[in-house]
């Protein structure tokens, strides 16, 4: 399992993303931050698009984003012909992102979700694998030519 981690989002993720990070680090994790580092009002674009940036050119597998409703976060993030952002909710969600989408970014609502949920998501994320197979084709198929 790749330990290294990415994290982002606006301000209204800011608390969440603080957290978080601590919650990663003691799980063994190694954390960068793409900020915000304050929770001043801030554009999400400012730090998801680094964020992915850096998955694309294959310096972390993966990253969490969080914003308000996780929507901000996720639309910019899929802009990036390398990234697969899904924005989950559930146990359910997060785990089939991973097991049908191979996705590489979670997305998560802090304004719709308890902070425990979101930790709960984000390690369901980070430690469930992708099947392959039929969802191999398809995940193949995402990315515009
Ligand atoms: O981009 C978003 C909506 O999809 C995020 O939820 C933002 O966090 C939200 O829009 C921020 O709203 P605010 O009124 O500026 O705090």
């Amino acid at each position: 399992m790749d330990k290294k981690i990415a994290v982002g989002g606006d301000h209204a993720g800011f608390e969440y993303k603080t957290k978080l990070i601590n919650v990663l680090e003691a799980a063994g994790y190694e954390v960068k931050d793409y900020g915000p580092y304050t929770s001043a009002s801030a554009d999400y674009p400012d730090f998801v698009h680094p964020l992915c940036n850096a998955i694309e050119a294959g310096e972390f597998k993966q990253g969490i984003l969080i914003c308000g409703s996780g929507n901000g976060v996720a639309i910019t993030a899929n802009k990036h012909q390398g990234i697969r952002a899904a924005l989950c909710w559930n146990e359910d969600l997060a785990a089939l992102a991973r097991q049908h989408n191979d996705a590489n970014v979670l997305a998560l609502p802090a304004r719709f979700i308890s902070f425990d949920l979101a930790s709960k998501l984000s390690e369901i994320f980070l430690t469930t694998e992708f099947e392959g197979g039929r969802h191999a084709t398809r995940v193949n198929k995402i990315a515009c030519k």
